[in-house]
């Protein structure tokens, strides 16, 4: 048996430019778990509403922050493979769940050198039905039609691994040193409350109250906002915060149902009304920085900060190609490698 790792993030357009991003969207808010209506509905606002204005804005906002190699999350991502197998005897692959680096791309250059044993990689600390699940439903229906021979074992999410709450707290610490911040916010992309429901395995804990999420439970193994509640709780706990300087909130909302509250944006805003001067921001939800962090936060943040009358906002980047994390993630990669169990 020869073994082989795909690494998958989420992707991005081929270029900021309106027709590249409007086809990525296309296929981004078409996944079934993303917008997670029937199809004719789906059909009907992707395709009838949101492609017809959303393109231009994104578009407009990827201008802002693409890099001259690419895609911020793209590069960083490829800066994490070309590191990661540096320290990985076995061949690593890097795929996007959307856009031209396609998880049918990636497993074919694996067989092509030869693995017939997958370990599928999903880069996201947190489980949602939107990022892990599609991937591993999508790696899967992928290897039925295309590669029958092929064993595909998938990475849970690690949110809660010591390992990696002590990569995240040093990078936190890192960056925060000296900045004499007086309120740290742990900003994660949102999902519809729909989503919390859906996955909710035991089908009656989830209430998106105070309470569900601290009350321990066997639905919060593919619960987002209770994993993302334990990362801020275990960083905290770990860098020993006081309470009260630093809090939780949910970007990126889209559309007009309810997502997970509170909402950065309005959070932000209140902390800057309540007489904050110097605050940071971390986003723990992404592993590479992309358009969520580097335009919505580091640009769209701090300019609500400062209309707040805030003055210092500094923005701890995601673990991108960081020497610890790459570290980590070679371990893990190399356990499995030696071992055929799972990494739990
Ligand atoms: C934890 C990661 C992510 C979850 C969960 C997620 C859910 C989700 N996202 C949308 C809609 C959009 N997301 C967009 C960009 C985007 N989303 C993530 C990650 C998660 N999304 C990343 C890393 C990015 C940036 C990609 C990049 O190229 O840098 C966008 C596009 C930008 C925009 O127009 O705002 C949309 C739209 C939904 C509906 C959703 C549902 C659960
Ligand atoms: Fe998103
Ligand atoms: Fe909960």
């Amino acid at each position: 048996m020869k073994k082989g790792i795909l690494l998958v993030n989420l992707g991005s357009p081929d270029s900021p430019n309106p027709k590249d991003v409007k086809k990525y969207l296309g296929e981004f808010l078409m996944d079934e778990r993303v917008i997670d209506i029937p199809l004719v509905a789906r059909t009907a606002l992707v395709k009838g509403i949101i492609l017809n204005t959303r393109p231009k804005q994104s578009a407009a906002a990827y201008k802002k922050i693409w890099w001259d190699e690419g895609s911020p999350l793209i590069v960083l991502s490829e800066r994490l493979q070309k590191k990661i197998q540096k320290q990985v005897e076995q061949p690593v692959v890097l795929a996007m769940r959307y856009g031209s680096m396609t998880i049918k791309k990636g497993l074919q250059e694996l067989v092509d050198k030869g693995v017939d044993e997958v370990l599928l990689f999903p880069l996201y600390p947190q489980f949602a039905m939107a990022t892990t699940e599609t991937i591993t439903v999508l790696a899967e229906e992928l290897r039925q039609q295309h590669f029958p021979n092929l064993k595909i074992e998938s990475v849970p999410a690690f949110y809660n691994k010591p390992d990696y709450i002590e990569v995240l707290s040093n990078s936190i610490k890192k960056h925060l040193e000296g900045k004499n911040h007086e309120h740290l916010l742990f900003s994660y992309h949102g999902v519809p409350e729909r989503h919390i429901r859906k996955s909710d395995v035991t089908k009656s804990h989830c209430k998106i109250d105070k309470s569900c999420c601290v009350t321990p439970s066997k639905a919060h193994e593919f619960c987002y906002k209770h994993q993302c509640l334990e990362v801020t709780r275990l960083v905290a706990e770990k860098l020993k915060f006081k309470e009260g300087t630093y809090s939780t909130s949910f970007q990126s909302r889209l559309g007009f149902d309810p997502w997970l509250q509170p909402y950065t944006d309005r959070t932000i805003e209140r902390l800057g009304k309540q007489g904050i001067k110097n605050m940071a921001i971390v986003t723990p939800a992404f592993v590479s920085d992309c358009l969520e962090t580097l335009e919505e936060i580091a640009m769209e943040g701090q300019e609500i900060f400062h209309e707040m009358g805030g003055n210092d906002f500094t923005t701890v980047p995601c673990l991108n190609d960081d020497e610890e994390f790459v570290a980590l993630l070679s371990k893990w990669i190399n356990t499995w490698s030696k071992t055929p169990v799972k990494i739990s």
